[in-house]
Parts: C-alpha cells; sequence; structure tokens
C-alpha cells in the first residue's frame, strides 16, 4: 500500500468508530491512497451468496483456508477480522464486513471488492476525498485543500444523492447501507438552515436535469440512481409507518415512457449555447455556496462538451479551475501524487 504518509488512521469514540485523519497539509488533487483488494469479484460473490441463505458460514470466514487455500497473509487477515462490522447482529461476519466496506465499480457491475485501509475512511454528504478505480486498484484523491488533522472523507453512495433534501438523504443512507449518517451536512440543527440548504439543493437537482434535456450535462443526472435511492426510501418508509411523498415515475411506466420520449425530442431541437454556460455557472456556484467538493472533472468535461458543440467559449471562472486542470493532467498520468 502507498501513500500511508498523508494520513493515519485513528480511533475516534464508540459511536464513530475508526477513521482517517490528515497527517499533514494536502492540495487539491493530491493521490492519497492507492490499495489492491484484499477480496475481490467471485470471492466476494462466493462469501455473499452463501451468507445470504442466513444459515451456512462461507469457507472464507475460516481463517486456516484464507491462508491456505486463497493465499492470503496472516496479517493482512487479521486485520480484515477487526474491520467495522454494521451487521454485527448476524452471525455471519465476513458477510457484515463485506456488507459494511465493499466497493462495487459501476463500470464493472457487481466486480465488488474490499480494501483492508480504504475501509477505515468514513462517509460524508460533502466529502473531501474521491475516488476512481484502475482496474482493481483504487486511488483516493483529495478533492480540496486539506489542513493537517482535517478528518478524511469520502462518498460512499452516487454523487446525485447531494440533490436529495437532508431528512431523505439520511433514510436513504440508512435503508442501503444501515446507519444513521452524521456528516456535518446532516448533523445540522438548526431548521432554517436546513431549509436553505435543501432548497439549494433542489435547485442543483433542477440545473442537472435541465442540462440534461437539452442535450449535455448527462454525468450531473442519474436518473437510475434516483428511482433506486427513491424506491430504497420507499420500502424503508413502507417498513417504519413513516408517510412518503414524492414518488418518481416507476421505470418502464408510461410515465417514464414520455418523459424519455419528450427528452429525446428536446435533444434534437435545442440548440447548445449561451443558456448552458449560464446554467453551468450556476450549478458551480451552489457548489462553491454549499461547500460541496463536488469532483469537478465532469463539470470540466461538460464545459468542453458545450463548447464544441456552440462553438461559443466555455470557460466558467471559478476558484477550482486551475486545480481541474490539474486534476484532468492526474487522471492523464494515473495519478501522479503532488506534493505542495
Ligand atoms: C467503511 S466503515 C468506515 C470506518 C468505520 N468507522 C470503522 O470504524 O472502521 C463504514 C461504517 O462507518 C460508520 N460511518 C461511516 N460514515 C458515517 C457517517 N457519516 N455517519 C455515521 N456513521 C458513519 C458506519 O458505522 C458505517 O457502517
Amino acid at each position: 500500500m502507498e501513500g500511508q504518509a498523508f494520513f493515519r488512521v485513528e480511533y475516534f469514540s464508540e459511536w464513530e468508530g475508526h477513521g482517517c485523519v490528515a497527517t499533514r497539509a494536502l492540495a487539491n488533487y493530491t493521490l492519497l491512497h492507492t490499495e489492491e483488494p484484499f477480496l475481490r469479484g467471485p470471492e466476494i460473490s462466493r462469501a455473499l451468496e452463501l451468507h445470504e441463505d442466513g444459515t451456512l458460514k462461507s469457507q472464507l470466514d475460516d481463517t486456516a483456508f484464507m491462508r491456505e487455500e486463497c493465499g492470503k497473509a496472516q496479517e493482512d487477515i487479521d486485520e480484515l477480522w477487526i474491520l467495522h462490522d454494521q451487521y454485527a447482529d448476524r452471525e455471519q461476519r465476513l458477510y457484515g464486513i463485506i456488507r459494511s466496506n465493499s466497493f462495487e465499480n459501476e463500470e464493472m457491475a457487481y466486480q465488488k471488492r474490499l480494501y483492508l485501509k480504504t475501509s477505515r475512511f468514513n462517509h460524508s454528504c460533502t466529502p473531501n476525498v474521491g475516488y476512481d478505480f484502475d482496474g482493481w486498484k483504487i486511488r483516493l484523491y483529495t478533492l480540496r485543500g486539506i489542513s493537517k488533522g482535517d478528518t478524511l472523507c469520502i462518498s460512499y453512495v452516487d454523487e446525485v444523492l447531494y440533490y436529495f433534501p437532508r431528512d431523505r438523504r439520511r433514510l436513504y443512507l440508512r435503508a442501503a447501507l444501515n446507519f444513521d449518517c452524521a456528516c456535518p451536512t446532516c448533523a445540522m440543527e438548526d431548521a432554517e438552515q436546513v431549509g436553505r440548504s435543501d432548497e439549494k439543493r433542489k435547485r442543483l437537482k433542477q440545473i442537472a436535469i435541465e442540462l440534461k434535456h437539452r442535450g449535455v450535462g448527462s454525468a450531473l443526472y442519474s436518473n437510475d440512481f434516483c428511482m433506486q435511492a427513491n424506491q430504497a426510501i420507499d420500502n424503508l418508509a413502507k417498513s417504519t409507518g413513516v408517510p412518503m411523498s414524492d414518488k418518481p415515475p416507476q421505470s418502464g411506466s408510461l410515465e417514464h415512457l414520455r418523459e424519455r420520449a419528450r427528452q429525446r425530442r428536446l435533444t434534437k431541437s435545442i440548440p447548445v449555447g449561451q443558456h448552458d454556460i449560464d446554467l453551468l455557472k450556476e450549478y458551480i456556484s451552489i457548489l462553491e455556496e454549499e461547500k460541496i467538493d463536488f469532483d469537478m472533472l465532469p463539470i470540466f468535461k461538460l464545459a468542453q462538451q458545450i463548447s464544441s458543440r456552440s462553438g461559443v467559449e466555455c470557460n466558467p471562472s471559478t476558484s477550482h479551475w486551475s486545480e481541474v486542470h490539474r486534476g484532468l493532467h492526474f487522471v492523464a498520468k494515473g495519478g501522479a501524487p503532488s506534493q505542495e
């Protein structure tokens, strides 16, 4: 594992468990950590399948099997068994550890992977650390300048969750990952502050949808994620008796098909231009107001797309802009760490 000098794992408290803290100041887009998975793909599917039946333990629950048959190092196995288990009420420990800590690469669905060190990063709805995958390897990088001693958090879910109001974000994380989010944005207590934040996030969603309907900006909005999140919230609400409105159109329903047809018509007929640039600028300024350290790379690519389709120069001024250029460089180079 590389990059350990940039952060350390600390024990915070009984209810927060462990988390990661920066050991030095770090510039935006610094490559923080890379790691190969301890368990991957088929190993995880096998462990989960056996566990889902509710009774059987996987062979992988057996340390000797993991060491002798799977060739895992004893010190790594020891590290595995002390990872957090949010499902500790179940007997099958590996099941809980995988459910609490594993990642899935969206481009290679069902290719789950479990990383030992990365598992200690907590979630925040305004994360300061982003990640991507290079094959099986995960790469974690800062999303803004970090001070020594700052807590480092990633987002466990699609960034589209930013568009949800605070209460729905919390419900979704409870439904999907079985914990009550205590990140600073979710823990806000002042109702007016929460209301203002929710309004801004609603506007972010409107802009993302409008850009998508206009045939640009699809990277900013995932209909599938919203459907899946709303469904999970709905199921949780049903099982706990909390009334929920605001249902999304069912996938495949007439309403859904009409919406898609409308989007296609719009995409064909609307010229891309200044209006898209204005929407993008408004989007970026709300991200900055809300202190959402959104990964700017998709926005940068979107700006390029608008420019090339409209011929109008699209260079929304943002304090992040120079870092975005560096970020592209970082991605193109496969992640050289910056040392500032
Ligand atoms: C991948 S682990 C992260 C590291 C973990 N805190 C530990 O002690 O090893 C995920 C678990 O951390 C806790 N956690 C992470 N982010 C959280 C957040 N924003 N609010 C509350 N709990 C969180 C939850 O218990 C969750 O199941």
